[in-house]
């Protein structure tokens, strides 16, 4: 029998938590060894719940694991990044964001021999944008509609005066690319990020954000004009308690995406 493959995680808010439990509570192939988190003494009492409690330890030091999901963020993304990379181990992001302007660490990892799997996340369809790209693409957009509060400490808001908490009406906060939606939304578009690396790349990925009252849910609306396929894919996701700019889907793409690094019925590409 193949033996487990041990799991380290960064991070045990929204997703980082979640995942956590779900891999304590058994999740065959797998096993968590370690957390790392901001707030010590909160995250001692959380493991100290577990069955199994996993390791507290620092950033780096999660790289001790064969799988280092990054669930922080994406402010310490380096740290946690660049060590799993350079101790060749599976680095999963959630951070996605963060990536874009570090393309260099997929050189790194093809040196190292490690590898980066960007889950789908809060998103929908990449196996089928994939498949897109892999022929002639002509466009892809994504539309991101979200209740205020999910955009709320955005660097780009900030820069621009953008006050999401007044508006009473559906606003566009902001249209670009996915490059620049990425720096200017860390903490709200990693989907975006994700979409950009699965087909076409973040300079030509357009992304639109609005600010949207009558939303109670984080709504994402891929558009994608392909030479194989035209694709339009929506997915409303329900925010968790925990951090309302994350949908509750997250942690459970993130665990679908980690059976699948080791079962034998693999389903989607
Ligand atoms: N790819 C995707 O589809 C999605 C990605 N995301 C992204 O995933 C990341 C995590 O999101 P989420 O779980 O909602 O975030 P939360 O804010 O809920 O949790 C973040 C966690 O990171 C911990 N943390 C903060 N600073 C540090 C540090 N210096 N060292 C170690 N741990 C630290 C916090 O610790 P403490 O509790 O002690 O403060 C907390 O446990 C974010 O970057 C978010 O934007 C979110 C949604 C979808
Ligand atoms: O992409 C993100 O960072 C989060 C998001 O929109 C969601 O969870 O729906």
């Amino acid at each position: 029998m193949a033996k487990d493959l041990t799991v380290g995680i960064a991070g045990l808010g929204a997703i980082g938590l979640h995942l956590a439990r779900a891999l304590d509570a058994g999740v065959p192939g797998l096993r968590l060894i370690a957390v790392a988190a901001r707030d010590q003494a909160k995250a001692a009492a959380t493991i100290a719940t577990f069955r199994t409690p996993p390791r507290l330890v620092g950033l780096a030091e999660l790289a001790e694991a064969d799988i280092v999901v990054e669930a922080a963020p994406a402010a310490v993304f380096e740290t946690v990044a660049t060590a799993a990379i350079e101790a060749g181990r599976i680095f999963v992001p959630s951070s996605v964001g963060a990536l874009l302007p570090r393309m260099h660490l997929v050189e790194r990892a093809r040196a190292t021999g490690a590898r980066i799997i960007v889950p789908t996340g809060a998103l929908l369809g990449l196996d089928a944008v994939r498949a897109a790209a892999e022929g002639e693409v002509a466009t892809i957009t994504i539309e991101t509609r979200k209740p205020p509060r999910g955009l709320l400490g955005a660097p780009y808001l900030e820069q621009h005066g953008i006050d999401v908490t007044a508006m009473t009406v559906k606003t566009l906060v902001f249209k670009g690319n996915a490059f620049d939606a990425a720096q200017g939304f860390p903490a709200n578009v990693n989907v975006a990020a994700a979409l950009a690396l699965a087909g076409i790349g973040p300079e030509r990925t357009m992304v639109e954000i609005w600010a949207d009252p009558e939303v109670t849910r984080n709504t994402h609306t891929i558009r994608v004009e392909a030479a194989a396929a035209r694709l339009t894919m929506t997915i409303e996701n329900v925010p968790s308690e925990e951090n309302p700019r994350t949908g509750k889907i997250t942690p459970l793409s993130i665990l679908a995406c980690m059976r699948g690094l080791t079962a034998t019925l693999k389903v989607g590409s």
